[in-house]
């Protein structure tokens, strides 16, 4: 990869917190992480339209704003899974420095690479999210279709058939929607924002 040189940062006259000060609510990463099928997007969807109606600024990435756009040159070997969640975690910070509580939903299977974006940020800008869900449960939800493909070979290297997913270890917040509901969950989070005050408890 070439590498710019001669490049200079050049300080914003506005800074992050300021930005927070205005919005009155903290900027952070809502990492969602899962296998396919988990309910990522479900869940990131339920709980921004959510934080949303609370006055929270947010913003969402997930699959169909990434993947068809910035990523589109990249596929599912795990060269391109890190080089995805390496752009999408630079793309999340500069999003947190703009002062946003930033949605993700990727699969993310390498605990490394997570990792790797937990370190880009500040102390308690990153929230791993665990959509904790067995692939049994996953598979017989199957919302696209896309483990009875892999099932069947005709998509090669599908996360938890034939590619890996590494569990978090130490995630901040863990869902298991085999248990719990959606509302559930959505409400597991917005209580966690609320206690750690991400957002004032009062909205
Ligand atoms: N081989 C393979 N493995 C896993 N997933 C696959 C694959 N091929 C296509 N898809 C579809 O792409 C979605 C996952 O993309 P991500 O960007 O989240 O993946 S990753 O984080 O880079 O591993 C994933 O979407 P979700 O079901 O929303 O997780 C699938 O719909
Ligand atoms: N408790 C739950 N939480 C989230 N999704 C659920 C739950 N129970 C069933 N589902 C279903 O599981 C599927 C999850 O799909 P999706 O959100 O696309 O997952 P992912 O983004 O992780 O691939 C959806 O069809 C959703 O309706």
């Amino acid at each position: 990869m070439s590498q710019s040189t001669n490049i200079v940062w050049h300080e914003s006259h506005v800074t992050k917190e300021e930005r927070v000060n205005l919005n009155q609510h903290k900027s952070a990463v809502l990492w969602f992480t899962g296998l396919s099928g988990s309910g990522k997007s479900t869940l990131s969807v339920a709980l921004e339209k959510e934080l949303h109606a609370q006055g929270i600024h947010t913003y969402r990435l997930d699959g169909d704003n990434v993947r068809h756009g910035l990523n589109k040159n990249l596929g599912f070997s795990p060269e391109d899974r890190t080089e995805n969640i390496r752009r999408i975690g630079e793309v999340a910070n500069l999003m947190v420095d703009a002062g946003l509580l930033t949605l993700t939903a990727f699969i993310s299977p390498y605990r490394t690479d997570r990792d790797n974006v937990r370190a880009l940020l500040d102390e308690n800008e990153f929230l791993e999210i665990y959509v904790k869900c067995s692939l049994e449960a996953c598979e017989n939800r199957d919302p696209k279709g896309l483990y009875k493909k892999a099932r069947a070979g005709e998509i090669k290297s599908f996360t938890g058939i034939d590619a890996p997913y590494e569990e978090p270890n130490h995630p901040e917040i863990t869902v298991d929607t085999e248990i719990q509901s959606l509302e559930e969950s959505v409400q597991v989070i917005i209580n966690y924002l609320k206690e750690k005050q991400y957002i004032d408890a009062r909205r």
